[in-house]
């Protein structure tokens, strides 16, 4: 099993950038891109009244809201959460410009079959029949090894400094985001055993997805991001202005998350479903695209140390509460999702005790 997180993908090399095109400029939808069964499974926005939680950080009652919009909805979105909307605006700003470089500049800088980082196709692409209308590039690490095959120094340097920065303070945001969201489970610090003494979480891994959908001649027949959950404990994006992210509201259908401006989306990922013992769902979302403008989000993917096992937390356990999981590393269950896509999470299932007949 891999060791390293940029390691988990060895395993499955996808080539995801070869047969890439150039967005921006075509004018007619290819076939290649037409979703035919997206009628199926349009969104109900206007059926229901019900909507993704917003929260505010601030709040007294935090705790409470928060668990209760992880337990029913597995997605929220927060206001007040501590992050300048300079910031905000800078990385969205940032990646305007990474993805506006021209195809064959971006061709330098592409994830590599088994690798993490770079630009390409999303990881779950092989899984679908048809092509999304998307760009992302993805950063472990830095990004200054692969920026600098881009641009000149002076460039690569201000993209770096806001990806770092950026990574700085959603780190502190996740850490205080998980123990709250554990806190409204009853878990404390000392419950966490790769926590460290203090709660500091020192070994948390994450990694940054920037995320591009361009203007689509025929959106209504294009799928900017296909339905997935994340493999991550959870997920702060940044959607900026422009409305695309859908969540699925169980029983209901596909619900917009919208817009709001300076909030921040936050949803559970499989490895936090497992943690919580399945007391949080791993939300369903995706993402649709729009004819007028280009859509960027940013994605922060927060997890543990890639090779500490996560089980279920044992007070979470008991006898009428059994492990619904076994326990996984964060890079094993990335490399088992990239083999195995939306079955990874019924291949770390418990097996159902069998009933005793005879009783
Ligand atoms: O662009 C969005 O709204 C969703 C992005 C997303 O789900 C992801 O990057 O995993
Ligand atoms: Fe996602």
């Amino acid at each position: 099993m891999p060791s390293e997180l940029s390691d988990a993908f060895k395993s499955m090399p996808a080539n995801l950038y070869k047969k890439q095109l150039d967005l921006n400029s075509i004018q007619e939808l290819p076939d290649s891109h037409a979703w035919a069964s997206l009628g199926e499974h349009p969104c109900v926005d206007s059926l229901i009244a019900e909507s993704v939680p917003v929260i505010d950080l601030s709040d007294p009652n935090a705790l409470t809201l928060v668990g209760d919009a992880c337990k029913s909805w597995g997605v929220f979105q927060v206001i007040n959460h501590g992050i300048p909307i300079s910031l905000l605006e800078a990385i969205e700003d940032a990646s305007r410009n990474l993805f506006a470089l021209p195809a064959e500049q971006k061709l330098k800088a592409t994830r590599p079959p088994d690798g993490f980082s770079g630009f390409g196709q999303p990881r779950i692409a092989p899984f679908f029949a048809k092509q999304m209308w998307y760009e992302g590039f993805t950063v472990l690490g830095s990004p200054l090894e692969l920026v600098s095959k881009l641009w000149p120094e002076e460039y690569c340097t201000k993209f770096c400094e806001v990806t770092e920065e950026y990574d700085k303070q959603m780190k502190q945001l996740a850490n205080k985001l998980l123990w709250l969201l554990l806190g409204s489970l009853g878990i404390n610090k000392e419950d966490v055993e790769w926590a460290g003494p203090e709660g500091q979480l020192e070994g948390a891994h994450a990694a940054l997805q920037l995320n591009s959908y361009p203007a689509c001649p025929q959106p209504d027949k294009a799928m900017g991001l296909a339905e997935h959950t994340d493999s991550s404990l959870l997920t702060i994006l940044y959607q900026g202005s422009t409305s695309g992210l859908q969540v699925v509201l169980e029983g209901s259908g596909w619900i917009t998350v919208p817009p709001l401006p300076g909030a921040l989306v936050v949803n559970i990922g499989d490895l936090l479903h497992i943690l919580s013992n399945a007391a949080f769902p791993s939300v369903l979302h995706r993402a649709m695209v729009n004819n007028s403008k280009q859509r960027i989000s940013v994605a922060y993917f927060y997890g543990p140390p890639a090779t500490i096992p996560v089980a279920p937390i044992p007070k979470l356990v008991d006898s009428s509460h059994p492990p619904v999981y076994r326990s996984v590393t964060w890079s094993e269950f990335l490399a088992t999702k990239a083999k195995h896509f939306n079955k990874a999470l019924s291949l770390v299932r418990m097996p159902v005790p069998e009933t005793d007949s005879s009783e």
